[in-house]
């Protein structure tokens, strides 16, 4: 590896299975050191916001002697998470994530009492789904309200973990406009939803701009990060990918990951009131249009593991169908449906269901594909794939196939903690940190060119889809 050139950066993923820590040369992008811890998730989708900080420290840890050379640091971290915190700033109970699907009846109520979807996209750019914080918050005050009352912060995985570097309270817009209580629309908190769920703004974090710092990294015992070191915004973990990407409007990126997402870049700021496509904030000035599913690489890895199978021992054909909504799910919007597997023979193989469900988890993205991109998008630009499941033949071959695109695998694999990393050198450098990652080349990886479209499977997946309504939404 050759020597860095330029000044060191650190770029952090907190997500929902792990940490990923990544030392990058500010100059060339080059990743000069790299780590990873896990973290633990509990059946009812929560997780110890404390655990994160350690996971952070361990995976700063791994990358060695370099880290303490970093002269600027970013994180980028799970969308959407409650965390709430004593005043002396310890979680007062454990996170509730964004694939907890508890909070349906509140999100339910939510909707109706501010006027229905059309006010809440067009407020907040986004119909909430009950990964939304708003609905998370709503939940807690109703079952848990000494946890509630308890609470003195209200923060999001990453604006906890970049707390605890700089000592203070701040967070960015991108990961703000996940929240359901920052207005896409006037950029500000909105103060008529916060007090329909009884949360005062002066628990909130200040959002801060594009290209602001949100401070230095003080002193504390135990983290593997110089004194002084510039600490970025951070942002959400689909709008780090997004500037890791450098992404320009008319490029969709399809994630593969716990979550599936799938999304762009718009210069126009998004409000569909069908509730598929969240109009995030991306973590400059513009926005990112998104879809996301609650069932992906678990799922699919689930059903392999049922049957004992490799994740890559699938086998074409055989009819069956499955909807592999093991959690719940969020597009489309079914909180209370289970998995359902259809079409069952005697000739069907583990490895035809186990491709079914790649079919399903892939097929909701697709639909939601068109919706993302603005109207003049070229439907022959590639799709760019990313997340752990970017990495797997089969999750890509799946993508071709249901898709009909051209598929481009970028090379660089952490494009989260790439994105942080490049927001971390923009603020260093005063560079747009979209500009450092297209510098840095991180979006060329190896392509694949379109296949035909399988329109059958397409076909039996819609009319599972509506066959099986009553049943997905039984509670
Ligand atoms: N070689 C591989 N082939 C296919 N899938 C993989 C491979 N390596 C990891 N994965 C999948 O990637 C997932 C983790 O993806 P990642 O994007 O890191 O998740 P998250 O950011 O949500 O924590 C795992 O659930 C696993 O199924
Ligand atoms: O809820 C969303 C997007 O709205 C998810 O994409 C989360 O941000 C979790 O991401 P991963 O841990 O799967 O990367």
């Amino acid at each position: 590896m050759a020597a860095p050139e330029g000044p060191l950066v650190v770029g952090v993923d907190s997500s929902t299975q792990s940490t990923k820590a990544l030392v990058v040369d500010a100059a060339t992008g080059q990743v000069v050191a790299r780590g990873q811890a896990p973290h633990t998730v509990s059946a009812d989708h929560e997780s110890d916001p404390e655990q994160w900080w350690r996971a952070l420290c361990a995976a700063l840890e791994q990358c060695g002697p370099v880290v303490h050379q970093a002269a600027a640091v970013s994180v980028g971290g799970q969308q959407h998470g409650l965390v709430t915190l004593d005043a002396e700033g310890r979680p007062v109970r454990p996170a509730l994530l964004w694939n907890d699907v508890r909070s349906a009846p509140q999100r339910d109520r939510l909707v109706e009492e501010l006027g229905g979807p059309e006010v809440w996209a067009e407020r907040f750019g986004s119909v909430p789904a009950t990964s939304f914080t708003v609905t998370k918050w709503a939940w807690l005050r109703e079952v848990e309200p000494e946890a509630a009352a308890a609470t003195r912060a209200v923060r999001l995985p990453h604006d906890y973990l970049t707390e605890r570097l700089t000592g203070r309270g701040t967070t960015d817009r991108g990961d703000a406009s996940g929240t359901g209580w920052w207005s896409t629309a006037t950029q500000e908190y909105d103060e008529e939803i916060l007090e329909k769920v009884g949360l005062s703004p002066d628990l909130l974090p200040r959002v801060l701009g594009h290209g602001e710092a949100a401070g230095t990294v003080r002193p504390v015992e135990g983290l593997p990060l110089p004194q002084g070191a510039l600490v970025a915004t951070g942002t959400g973990d689909n709008m780090a990918a997004a500037l890791g990407l450098g992404l320009r409007p008319g490029r969709p990126v399809l994630s593969l990951g716990t979550s599936g997402t799938v999304y762009a870049v718009s210069t126009h700021r998004p409000a569909d009131p069908t509730g598929t496509v969240a109009g995030f904030a991306d973590a400059r000035t513009d926005w990112l249009p998104l879809a996301c599913t609650l069932n992906c690489t678990l799922a699919v890895d689930r059903v392999a593991a049922l049957f004992g199978l490799d994740r890559e021992a699938v086998e074409a054909g055989g009819g069956v169908t499955v909807l592999p909504f093991l959690d719940g799910e969020r597009t489309p919007h079914l909180p209370y449906a289970s998995g359902l597997l259809t079409g069952l023979r005697h000739d069907t193989t583990p490895g035809h269901i186990l491709q079914a469900t790649y079919d399903g988890a892939v097929y909701a993205l697709l639909e939601a594909l068109e919706r993302v991109l603005d109207a003049d998008a070229d439907a022959d630009t590639p799709i760019l794939l990313i997340g752990g499941g970017a990495k797997g033949t089969a999750w890509r071959e799946t993508v071709r196939r249901l898709s009909g695109r051209p598929v481009v695998v970028p090379r660089a694999q952490e494009l989260v903690a790439l994105g942080a990393a490049a927001q971390a050198a923009g603020l260093l450098l005063g560079e747009d940190a979209a500009a450092v990652a297209r510098r840095w080349s991180t979006a060329e990886g190896p392509s694949y060119e379109a296949v035909e479209r399988d329109e059958e499977t397409l076909a039996r997946l819609s009319a599972t889809l509506t066959g099986a309504d009553t049943l997905l939404r039984q509670r």
